[in-house]
């Protein structure tokens, strides 16, 4: 070992310390009575060099305070400073390569995600020993060592802003390179904040949109991008929809992309399913109660009709109730009508729980008590059957996620129509986000079209997204490519009537100069003769077409055979019947939307049986039909080109009354 010697006069002055040699472990100091030895570990900085009158001193750093070794020639200090600082960076290098290792590739993952940025931080945090400010990179350190110190000493430094900026980075970089991509992808190119919702990869993304801004088209790109620049493989992707129909559609679309064709489009049942067939020996069986609601509701209907006749008291309550809310109770009760009202009471119940007692007024607390005993019934016969419904496939397939029995293979989960998810099904996602390792969400929705409250969805879910699964960015779509600058007045005056509705300011990409929301007043019974003028118009026009006829009730749309007749003299019309639930998602150039009346079953249906369901749904709203006002947003903004509204002439929806009554310049009023 070298020797770097004090000067010789030290010991003549008292000065204990003589000389110090650098080892593999630290430095051995070569005092006057004894050696003693410094490991590497225990010095918490470089050594510093300083200059005295005519002799020199090296200054140690340690936890427990400084240490100066004095009475050094010039030449000596200057060698020892330099050999003890390469070999105490070296020793440090030890820890800090394999670290920097580890942070290189957090950050070459990508995006720099908030689970990343903090496991960044904790990793930096590894070093907190050293003090990053005073550090000088010694000669002699091989360029990976410098590298590495580099890198963690900019760690150190770095904060959000810091972090924002590699994220806005790493956008930028993919927004140029996969260009080309983003403008083939669809008919049209993407637009800029389009292109930048499908790049942006927090752990959990949220894009927010209007009706017709691109939202579906946002979730294809962002999968075709993925599997593009290989940061994922199509088995590593899962997309989610609702509804049997917008799954396949999803699926028809993936296909056509050369990059999605295996990616996998599936319902959350469909899912929940996989899940319980993958794990359980046996695979479950469905009961036909839940997947055909005409069996649900004829079980329901014998269950009432058994209760009345075994149990007086129930029967007397039954009565009394039906008389209360003006349905016919003599020669019996048309138990089907009420298994109809109560089914969606019975699936809250079953969801949500039973409510307290205290929280009901004591005639919703009486019809409690008329609803329980069918909830029983159900479940005691799905029990004897052992079959399970929809909501047990989700809630059992959720707990398999979380005992670690289902690992997920996906690496990325989004989801359509966000809006409508009901706490089931986000607690689903959650399970699956924690069960894999950097599982990213993207979901794509639209408070204005949250329409499915009545059936367990929460839009809280997606009003207080971050609060729910964490960490999220959120992306904001303002440009609808459907439908016009008149129908989107319209449409958005309307909907923000609601001043709990969130303010959104849609611009549109086709500008029109007359109104395009028609209302019709229509005389009773002569709702075909006026949609077969309305088609005949549309038709003459000359032009292939595409045309919905939308309605709040199914049985208010016009049959098969009637359908079948229109498309025979109207062969250049695209012609399709749907409620508008089931119109979520759809567009056609025109669209007619039928039943427009009051009454029960008209739109809004002026229904005074909801009251028990309301109090067991989540987010209780103020604002009278504050869900079918959503409802008639959807409807209107289906359209490229036109809406047709057809009014009961004689007793005119109150959302008719609304329209025709000022306020609303796009809306014209067709005397016919
Ligand atoms: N950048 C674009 N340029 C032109 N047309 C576009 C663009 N992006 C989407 N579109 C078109 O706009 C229409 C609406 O798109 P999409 O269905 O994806 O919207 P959405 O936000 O999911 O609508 P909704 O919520 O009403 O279902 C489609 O016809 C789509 O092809």
């Amino acid at each position: 070992m070298q020797m770097f010697r004090a000067h010789w006069l030290a010991p003549w002055f008292n000065h204990p310390f003589l000389g110090c040699e650098i080892t593999p472990d630290g430095l051995l100091l070569h005092l006057k009575k004894e050696r003693h030895s410094l490991a590497w570990a225990k010095l918490t900085a470089p050594a510093r060099l300083a200059q005295g009158r005519r002799l020199y001193r090296v200054r140690l750093y340690c936890a427990q305070g400084e240490i100066e070794l004095g009475w050094l020639p010039e030449a000596t200090a200057h060698a020892l400073h330099s050999a003890l600082n390469l070999a105490w960076f070296r020793f440090q290098a030890t820890r800090v390569l394999p670290l920097a290792e580890s942070c290189l590739a957090i950050l070459e993952r990508g995006y720099l995600r908030h689970s990343r940025w903090q496991h960044l931080q904790a990793e930096t945090k590894k070093l907190a020993h050293l003090n990053w400010s005073n550090l000088t990179l010694p000669k002699g350190l091989s360029d990976r060592e410098a590298a590495a110190f580099e890198l963690m000493a900019s760690l150190s430094r770095a904060d959000e802003d810091w972090r924002e900026q590699c994220c806005s980075d790493y956008c930028q970089q993919m927004l140029n390179d996969y260009a080309d991509l983003f403008n083939s992808l669809e008919a049209h190119p993407l637009t800029q904040a389009q292109r930048l919702a499908c790049v942006i990869d927090e752990d959990h993304n949220l894009v927010l949109a209007g009706a017709g801004c691109g939202k579906t088209s946002v979730m294809m790109a962002r999968a075709a991008f993925l599997v593009a620049s290989n940061q994922a493989d199509p088995q590593e992707l899962l997309l989610l929809a609702f509804g049997n129909e917008a799954a396949n559609e999803m699926t028809q679309r993936l296909a056509h992309c050369v990059y999605t064709q295996e990616v996998q489009a599936s319902t959350f049942h469909a899912l929940g399913l996989m899940i319980l067939r993958q794990v359980q020996d046996q695979a479950p069986i469905l009961s036909p109660l839940a997947q055909q609601e005409r069996s649900r509701l004829q079980a329901m209907a014998g269950w009432l009709a058994q209760l009345c006749a075994e149990d007086a008291d129930y029967k007397q309550g039954l009565d009394t109730w039906l008389r209360q809310h003006r349905f016919q109770v003599l020669p019996q009760p048309d138990y089907l009508r009420v298994a109809r009202e109560w089914a969606p009471i019975v699936a809250a119940l079953k969801l949500n729980g039973e409510p307290d007692a205290d929280d009901l007024t004591p005639e919703l607390n009486a019809q409690l008590q008329l609803v329980l005993p069918l909830l029983h019934r159900y479940q005691q016969t799905l029990a004897e059957q052992e079959h399970i419904d929809f909501d047990d496939m989700i809630e059992q397939a959720t707990e398999l996620v979380r005992q670690g029995r289902f690992s997920p293979p996906w690496r990325y989960i989004l989801v359509d129509e966000f809006q409508d998810i009901s706490p089931p099904r986000a607690a689903l996602l959650q399970a699956l986000r924690d069960a894999a390792h950097e599982l990213s969400l993207f979901c794509v929705g639209d408070d204005w079209q949250a329409i499915y409250r009545f059936s367990g969805a929460d839009v809280g879910l997606t009003l207080n997204f971050a609060e729910h699964f964490g960490a999220t960015r959120v992306t904001k779509l303002d440009k609808t490519f459907r439908f016009n600058n008149q129908i989107e007045q319209v449409a958005s005056r309307f909907v923000q009537q609601n001043p709990e509705q969130l303010p959104k300011t849609l611009n549109t990409h086709h500008k029109s100069a007359s109104p395009n929301v028609h209302v019709l007043p229509v005389a009773p019974n002569s709702q075909i003769d006026a949609i077969s003028r309305l088609l005949a118009q549309i038709a003459g026009e000359g032009e292939a077409a595409s045309c919905y006829l939308l309605a709040r009730f199914r049985f208010t749309l016009p049959d098969e055979a009637q359908l079948s007749a229109w498309r025979k003299r109207f062969p250049n019309l695209a012609l399709h019947t749907q409620t508008l639930h089931g119109a979520k998602g759809k567009e056609a150039d025109h669209v007619i939307l039928l039943g427009l009346s009051r009454g029960k079953y008209g739109f809004p249906p002026e229904q005074n049986t909801t009251a028990l369901l309301d109090s067991l749904l989540a987010s209780a709203e103020t604002f009278p039909y504050a869900e079918e006002r959503r409802l008639l947003y959807v409807g209107l903004t289906r359209a490229r080109q036109q809406v047709f509204l057809l009014a009961d002439q004689q007793i005119p929806s109150s959302f008719i009354k609304e329209l025709t009554g000022g306020g609303y310049p796009g809306v014209s009023k067709w005397a016919r």
